[in-house]
């Protein structure tokens, strides 16, 4: 469990006012050195983003909140064969676990049909404001990542993505124990930013494969570096493994944004990123087949973060 008190993933502060001023400057390559570092030694740092008040984050999970107040057969008229799309039931294998997605969310409209009924006009605004701000944020924290290797001119992969929201919910055991909520996993994104409700849960496997904690506050959001940034980079970036930890009596709810590649992207090692200290760990695969595989049962018995190398890892 999250024993090590004294373990603290990277802070990073973005102060700058608008990306077009800033890019290139000293202060810009100051952070981009920060966000690659932190994103190769941790798989993930903490952004502290005035752009985005807490009062925003508050308001965007209260209207979460009021989705899941819905009756449950309300719910379930949701469910969807699609993994990003719609509602996810407390299950088997989840039981503390309720999910809502919105696939491509980058394309507002879905969300306005989706949800429609159930918010009102200010709280869709809400929403709606907060997927934006946290797509410039992500496309902000991906340049930056770009610019600290030097790939400015040459390369702009990781820009074609799209955005998936999903809201999430976790109760707790009925008797208050220790209990998981959301499995060991590295995400199948490029990249993630998340927050959550205060109420803590959120774990992260250091190096050395110890669980710690990891507490958002109230001005902050989460970056995780996915896999498929982990195999742009030829393994320099590290995907966290991390997971969700429920206990007491209060409820959690979070907010995930991720970036994930469009149908049919072929996922590549940058080959400037590629050296004798990085070699080739993986074959370019295709996103589709390698979704399809995790789905299968042979993908679903393997290690989360194996998943990947067991696909296309080179010399397997
Ligand atoms: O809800 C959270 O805090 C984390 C969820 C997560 O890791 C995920 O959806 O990939
Ligand atoms: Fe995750």
């Amino acid at each position: 469990m999250g024993s090590d008190s004294q373990y603290q993933i990277p802070t990073i502060e973005f102060t700058m006012n608008s990306l077009v001023v800033d890019r290139g400057t000293a202060e810009w390559y100051h952070l981009c050195k920060k966000v690659r570092e932190a994103c190769e030694n941790y798989g993930c740092f903490e952004i502290v983003y005035d752009k985005i008040p807490p009062q925003t984050k508050a308001e965007t999970l209260s209207a979460s909140r009021k989705l899941y107040s819905l009756p449950l057969e309300t719910k379930k008229n949701n469910l969807t064969p699609n993994r990003y799309q719609g509602y996810v039931g407390p299950g088997v294998t989840a039981p503390l676990y309720e999910g809502f997605g919105f696939q491509e969310a980058s394309n507002y409209e879905s969300l306005r049909s989706f949800t429609e009924e159930i918010w009102s006009h200010d709280q869709f605004c809400t929403v709606l404001s907060m997927m934006k701000q946290l797509d410039e944020l992500k496309d902000m924290i991906h340049l930056m990542i770009l610019d600290s290797y030097g790939l400015e001119k040459s390369s702009n992969l990781i820009m074609v993505s799209k955005t998936v929201l999903r809201l999430h919910k976790y109760t707790t055991r009925p008797s208050g124990e220790y209990a998981m909520a959301a499995s060991a996993h590295t995400d199948k994104t490029f990249s993630t930013i998340l927050f959550d409700d205060q109420v803590s849960g959120l774990e992260v496997q250091t190096k050395d494969e110890q669980w710690v904690k990891l507490p958002i506050s109230p001005c902050s959001f989460i970056f995780v570096v996915g896999d498929f940034l982990m195999a742009w980079s030829s393994g320099r970036m590290h995907s966290v493994k991390h997971r969700v930890m429920m206990c007491g009596e209060k409820e959690r709810h979070s907010l995930i944004s991720s970036a994930l590649p469009i149908e049919g992207s072929i996922i590549k090692a940058q080959k400037e990123l590629v050296d004798e200290d990085y070699p080739q760990i993986l074959k370019d695969f295709d996103y589709t087949e390698f979704f399809n595989f995790i789905c299968s049962s042979e993908g679903r018995a393997i290690d989360s973060q194996m998943q990947v190398y067991a696909f296309a890892g080179i010399g397997t």
